[in-house]
């Protein structure tokens, strides 16, 4: 079918090359001049409709705006699927704000990163039912071979989709943090001298197996000793919004926190927070502190 692509970069441009390796025909437009039309109106004007247009752009205010400036285009029966990082929340302001015009509006968190166009994407879609059955062909492209219901899922209305993804971040997070820690561990001094090959036997057979602990290995050989980067981790929102949700819904959530966090530790060159707990010690004990400057594995001199 033919469809529009807005935003062209590692997720979009990606999608769109392994939507048209699947017959499908795609208008991509991205603002940096790089698509194939050179304004969201002339995107507009090049599609048949009724119109379907795949949003790939950042989540928030490029989203915001764009679904904007789409309303003031597009007519009754176009569909609109944002298939960006959004917040869950965003997804309702979106899907009234098209309604009132009768165009339709579907959510889809989509995950795989760089590896989606040659393995496809995991899909969670929000949305009404007949909107989702007009983007099954579209879907079906971009997930992996294999059973639709284990790359795909409808899973519940406008939200949904986001939802989901937003849940699968926080796993994500507390997955990654997992290894990490256990990277360290056996990196800390004890009696393994190959981390990287005890990393790669667990790859096959074990327990924790899996496609992250594969990236892990991937990392490891290319850089053994993670030499070539600094300790210090972004996050983009969804780890912070999972959280927000387990506090809303009273959901235990320690591990995703703790990844959460882990974070904004990484950001920070010394602690305020540790400074304070070395001021106690001090403060109470009498207890040695170490003085600024002072290599933090070099025994404490002070009181
Ligand atoms: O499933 C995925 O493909 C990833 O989750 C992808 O969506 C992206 O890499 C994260 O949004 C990064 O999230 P952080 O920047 O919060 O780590």
């Amino acid at each position: 079918m033919q469809l529009g692509m807005v935003g062209l970069g590692r997720m979009g441009g990606n999608m769109a090359e392994r939507l048209r390796a699947a017959g499908h025909e795609v208008v991509g437009y991205a603002n940096d001049g790089s698509g194939d039309v050179a304004s969201l109106d002339e995107l507009v004007k090049t599609l048949t409709a009724p119109r379907t247009i795949w949003l790939m752009v950042p989540a928030g205010e490029a989203t915001n705006s764009t679904v904007t400036a789409l309303a003031d285009l597009l007519e009754a029966g176009d569909l609109v699927v944002d298939g960006g990082n959004s917040k869950f929340t965003d997804d309702a302001v979106h899907a009234e704000l098209l309604d009132t015009l009768g165009v339709r509006y579907v959510d889809c968190g989509v995950s795989g990163g760089v590896w989606g166009r040659t393995e496809g994407y995991g899909l969670m879609a929000g949305g009404d039912a007949a909107d989702i059955e007009r983007l099954l062909p579209v879907f079906d492209a971009l997930r992996p071979e294999g059973p639709r219901e284990e790359g795909f899922v409808h899973a519940g209305p406008v939200g949904a989709g986001h939802y989901a993804k937003m849940v699968h971040n926080g796993v994500e997070y507390g997955l990654m943090q997992a290894y990490a820690e256990g990277y360290e561990l056996l990196s800390a001094g004890g009696p393994v001298d190959n981390v990287g090959a005890v990393m790669k036997a667990w790859s096959r057979g074990t327990v924790v197996r899996s496609w992250l602990l594969d990236l892990m290995v991937r990392a490891l050989e290319a850089d053994p000793h993670l030499d070539q980067i600094t300790g210090y981790a972004e996050d983009s929102g969804e780890g912070r919004w999972t959280v927000d949700e387990a506090i809303v819904h009273a959901v235990p959530a320690p591990v995703i926190s703790a990844a959460l966090f882990a974070r904004f530790a990484s950001r920070q060159v010394d602690s305020p927070a540790m400074k304070a707990v070395a001021a106690l010690r001090a403060q109470f004990g009498g207890h040695a502190t170490h003085k600024a400057g002072e290599a933090a594995n070099e025994p404490p001199t002070g009181g």
